[in-house]
């Protein structure tokens, strides 16, 4: 939009002679550093897992510095350009701005379990010490409601209070047969794919429902709350566009919220955990205990100690696990690509 001196227009500097300059500005959005500039400073990185997640094995990522740190760019590579730039405004934003001021110094913090086996499940547990919370993957593609509750039994054995995450697999008839079955636990996130699935399930289940795919996938994340679709928001700072994003998105949902990993590497985590505790009020522990599962990270990893993680500056290691050069030339050309979109927009 182009401004004209004299209008009411809130980023212009009188001139010596009182009059409004014109020039043109993209209004409530900072300015996007060069893609150029970007690039000079970036890596991209192959972190190996130490346990499958998410069908991912390596976990890549680009990472790059700004004027106030570093920012991470790592949307999941099935992604397209316009989802992806949200991941790549949520980096920026951490690179060129920094974290907003923190409320608090810990955050507590969920084991996250994979799909496992059940007997694999105390050797996941053990990378989570002083966790209270456990949440636990279900509904994985090519398992039985039967290995869920096998898995979510061996986690209540070690962790006192059990979420769940099916990721949207259900429909309506198996979510309610699934949550029945599996009994007693703190909430379901994502149970079903779609909105209205989610309202239906939550009219008649008795536990809390969560939203995660519904919010950070959406056009409009305030959809779950018109439709009453659920008690709970989980918000990922990555997907959701950074971490004032989440704040302001936590301020105009009314409900309860939680912090959650996009299976951030140490950079992309340092922003995450930054949000966790900035919010005003929080009641859950959040999903950003993921560094365990890392074989290799960039940096020392969140690892969650006495059930908490904390925020603080990270700055990456002067050795990194760099990706091949194609896959380096792949995600610069990505990046490029969604820094074109963000300009766009
Ligand atoms: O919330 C957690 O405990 C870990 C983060 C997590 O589960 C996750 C990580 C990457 C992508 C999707 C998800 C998810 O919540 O579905
Ligand atoms: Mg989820």
């Amino acid at each position: 939009m182009v401004y004209q001196p004299g209008s009411n227009n809130p980023f212009a500097i009188p001139s010596k002679h009182g009059e409004m300059p014109t020039f043109v500005v993209r209004a409530s959005k900072p300015q996007l550093p060069p893609v150029d500039l970007i690039l000079e400073n970036a890596h991209v990185v192959s972190l190996p897992m130490r346990t499958r997640f998410r069908g991912i094995t390596v976990r890549e990522a680009m990472i790059f510095r700004g004027l106030k740190g570093w920012g991470e760019f790592a949307p999941f590579v099935e992604y397209d350009d316009v989802e992806a730039a949200n991941w790549l405004a949520a980096g920026i934003e951490a690179a060129w701005q920094g974290p907003p001021p923190a409320v608090r110094d810990a955050v507590p913090v969920n084991a996250t379990v994979p799909a496992v086996p059940a007997d694999e499940v105390a050797e996941i547990v053990a990378r989570f010490p002083g966790a209270t919370t456990a949440k636990v993957k279900v509904a994985e593609a090519g398992q039985s409601l039967h290995d869920d509750v096998e898995r979510v039994a061996a986690v209540r054995e070690l962790v006192p209070r059990v979420r769940i995450d099916a990721n949207g697999a259900w429909d309506v008839p198996t979510a309610i047969e699934a949550i029945e079955a599996i009994g007693d636990v703190e909430y379901v996130e994502q149970p079903c794919a779609t909105i209205p699935e989610l309202a239906a399930v939550r009219r008649v289940v008795n536990v809390p429902i969560a939203a995660d795919e519904s919010i950070r996938r959406a056009d409009d994340p305030l959809l779950v709350v018109r439709a009453d679709a659920a008690d709970i928001a989980v918000l990922k700072v990555a997907p959701l566009g950074g971490m004032r994003k989440v704040l302001a998105l936590n301020a105009s949902l009314r409900m309860d919220v939680v912090i959650s990993s996009a299976l951030d590497t140490a950079v992309g985590m340092a922003a995450s955990v930054s949000t966790a505790a900035a919010l005003p009020v929080l009641e859950h522990a959040c999903g950003l205990g993921t560094g365990a599962l890392f074989e290799r990270d960039v940096a020392p990893s969140f690892v969650p100690r006495g059930g908490v993680v904390g925020p603080r500056l990270v700055t990456p290691d002067d050795e990194l696990p760099l990706a091949s050069p194609e896959r380096a030339a792949w995600w610069e050309a990505r990046l490029r690509r969604c820094h074109a979109i963000l300009m766009a927009r």
